[in-house]
């Protein structure tokens, strides 16, 4: 692992160098203290080592056939078709090798005769059935493998859908539910082996269907022939599955390594964070750390691979003395006279094909019952979203003409305090009401009670006589027009980042009208290809507007959306005096045919609202016109007025 070399430390003393897992580095003696490596980190995976750790070779036989289950219905659900196209394929490949090995039976006693031309007149006919079944069973193969190409990506999209659509649908009160996004990280990759599980479900199954075709031959030539089969592919099967769980575990102590080293990649690499990292000199720490978890992952791998040959050399040589032995035994009997060389010569093709059939079994059994852990984690994650997406009432709301709030309160889940405590409170239409309280006072909690974005912890939210809890949350949000505090630069041209949530118009008036109000139009104009332009930098072709007009487009959006409740958290924040001055007026030109909520920390701008509220520790601490409060003596808005005045 080599430290950080920080500029400005000589060449020595940045190629210091640390040895052993995960060690911190000693202080130094003289000069400042050497960075820490990166601790260990433990993320979602955490549960996965447990269950692949602890997983009693019966376990997994049990689970196989759930995951199987699981991924058929999924196939089945997504393309018939294809799904039924495998599974025939399948019986058919396996109906293949049965066919190929008779005849290799049936061939083989015409073929050793003093004459192998009289030999080879007669067992044609059955060599052709054993050509003809195995191309069948081959072709068999590929067309499952075509199927299987045309299943998979339906089977992606469709996992990824519904997970970004349950995502998008979930109660706000998911995201704030503990260890949600460790949940939906998990989620995500039981999505992506969703796939994968339809591959190994296919080769699986293959293998269970040769498997059988084999057993069932070598039962019909001879009944021994089983119990010879079996000694063969046992010892093979067994070293397959403990090759497998080592396997397992190496990738497993590596994984929390590769998901954080995964997750700073994006950071150390997205043009986003480029300046910071840049002007504060980051990147000699960065690189270190970087490097320290690339050399933990290499480490742990490499050690790996020392127990790994251990048991495939000694599964291979216990799997080749038992290939002996089964010769062996196959000679003895033919000596004794109880087996002809014919069924012999056989039984040795069948346990050939009997043996790939094992390895791809036992293979992909492992690797199922792995990825089979994931997708259940993706079940579980779409049980536990749909549990908190359950339509509120259905109750349509219309545009209020009044917001009351009645004792309502929130509670964040897991947090003992309330973030707001209860609130009797009444916003009328033509009102513009700006919100104003110290940092963390619980000013967006309440915003996002009153546009019904979150039903009260207790208490009551009515839009005129209809309580939000039990409203229909679509219509609710249909009134709505939100600028949050961080609002989203969304890759997407000019037009849709001002339309975006509404149906698409024929014309662009409404868009330019928008811009205006914001103070964009020269902006856009001047863009490329003015409403086309893709406003996203890291796409070709795209460009990237400033922080202040950003703000000034999500102003634009709002406004376009033209909503009987208008909200602004903290609206103008990144903008300049006029583009401030602008987005003010126009709130008030607009107020009257709406209920409009400003959350602003300039105190300046809270002068044009018709009433001010001051929120405290989640509670209303007073209220009423700006020139009121600031005069009122001890007033909270007057303190924090006087404060801003004296910067
Ligand atoms: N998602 C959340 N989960 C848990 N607690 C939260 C969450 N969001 C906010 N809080 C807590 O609720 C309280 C109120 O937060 P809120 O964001 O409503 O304050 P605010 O007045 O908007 O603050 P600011 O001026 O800094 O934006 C704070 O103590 C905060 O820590």
């Amino acid at each position: 692992m080599t430290a950080p070399h920080h500029p400005g430390d000589s060449p020595a003393a940045g190629a210091a160098r640390v040895s052993g897992e995960a060690a911190s580095l000693p202080a130094a003696r003289t000069g400042p203290p050497q960075p820490s490596a990166p601790p260990e980190l433990d993320y979602n995976g955490r549960k996965h080592r447990r269950a692949m750790d602890d997983a009693t070779l019966w376990d997994m036989a049990r689970r196989i056939p759930a995951a199987l289950i699981q991924t058929a219905r999924l196939a089945w659900s997504v393309d018939r078709r294809m799904a039924l196209t495998i599974v025939v394929c399948q019986l058919l490949s396996g109906i293949g090798t049965a066919v190929m090995l008779t005849a290799v039976a049936q061939a083989l006693p015409q073929l050793i005769v003093d004459d192998p031309r009289q030999g080879l007149a007669r067992a044609w006919p059955a060599l052709a059935v054993a050509v003809v079944a195995m191309a069948t069973g081959a072709s068999m193969w590929i067309l499952a493998d075509w199927a299987t190409r045309r299943l998979n990506p339906k089977i992606a999209s469709a996992a990824d859908l519904q997970l970004v659509d349950l995502h998008m649908r979930a109660e706000l009160a998911a995201y704030d539910a503990e260890g949600f996004a460790d949940r939906s990280q998990a989620a995500d990759i039981g999505a992506l082996h969703a796939v994968d599980l339809a591959d190994d479900a296919k080769t699986l199954t293959n293998g269970l269907v040769q498997l059988a075709s084999a057993a069932v031959v070598l039962t019909t030539l001879h009944p021994l022939l089983l119990g010879v089969l079996l000694l063969s592919v046992v010892p093979r099967g067994l070293g397959g599955v403990i090759a497998a769980r080592v396997d397992y575990r190496v990738h497993d102590q590596t994984v929390s390594a590769r998901n954080v080293r995964g997750m700073m990649r994006w950071w150390l690499t997205t043009a986003e964070l480029a300046d910071e990292l840049r002007a504060n000199t980051m990147r000699g720490y960065l690189h270190f750390w970087y490097r320290s978890m690339c050399d933990r992952v290499e480490r742990r791998e490499v050690a790996g691979a020392r127990p790994y040959l251990r048991i495939t050399l000694l599964a291979a040589s216990l799997g080749g003395l038992f290939t002996l032995g089964m010769w062996a035994s196959l000679a003895g009997l033919v000596l004794a006279g109880s087996m002809t060389t014919a069924v012999a010569g056989t039984a040795v093709v069948a346990s050939q094909t009997a043996g790939r059939a094992l390895n791809s079994i036992i293979r992909y059994s492992t690797v199922m019952f792995h990825h089979g852990l994931y997708l259940s984690d993706y079940y579980g994650f779409i049980d536990e979203v749909r549990a908190m997406t359950t339509a509120r009432g259905t109750a349509r709301a219309e545009p209020p003409r009044q917001i009351r709030l009645e004792g309502a309160s929130y509670t964040y889940p897991g947090k003992e305090a309330a973030a707001v405590r209860p609130i009797t409170l009444t916003l009328n239409r033509g009102e513009v009401v700006a919100l104003v309280g110290e940092n963390g006072a619980g000013k967006s909690t309440l915003i996002r009670m009153l546009t019904g974005l979150t039903v009260p912890t207790d208490g009551k939210v009515l839009w005129d006589s209809t309580d939000l809890a039990g409203a229909d949350a679509e219509s609710v949000r249909r009134q709505v027009g939100l600028v949050p505090q961080k609002n989203g630069h969304w890759p997407l041209a000019a037009r849709e980042n001002i339309t975006l949530g509404q149906p698409r118009e024929h014309g662009d008036e409404r868009i330019w009208d928008a811009a205006e109000r914001v103070g964009m139009t020269k902006t856009l104009r001047a863009l490329p290809k003015e409403l086309e332009t893709l406003l996203a930098r890291s796409v070709w072709g795209g460009h990237e507007l400033s922080g202040g007009q950003w703000q000034r487009l999500a102003c634009a959006r709002a406004m376009y959306r033209e909503p009987a409740v208008l909200v602004l958290d903290e609206p103008t924040s990144e903008m300049d005096a006029r583009g401030e001055h602008q987005i003010f007026r126009e709130l008030r030109a607009m107020a009257s045919d709406r209920i409009t909520v400003v959350v602003t920390h300039r105190l300046d701008n809270v002068r044009m609202a018709d009433r001010v509220i001051v929120l405290d520790q989640g509670t209303v601490r007073e209220q009423g016109s700006f020139d009121e409060l600031v005069a009122t003596e001890g007033s909270l808005l007057g303190e924090l007025y006087a404060l801003a005045q004296d910067r």
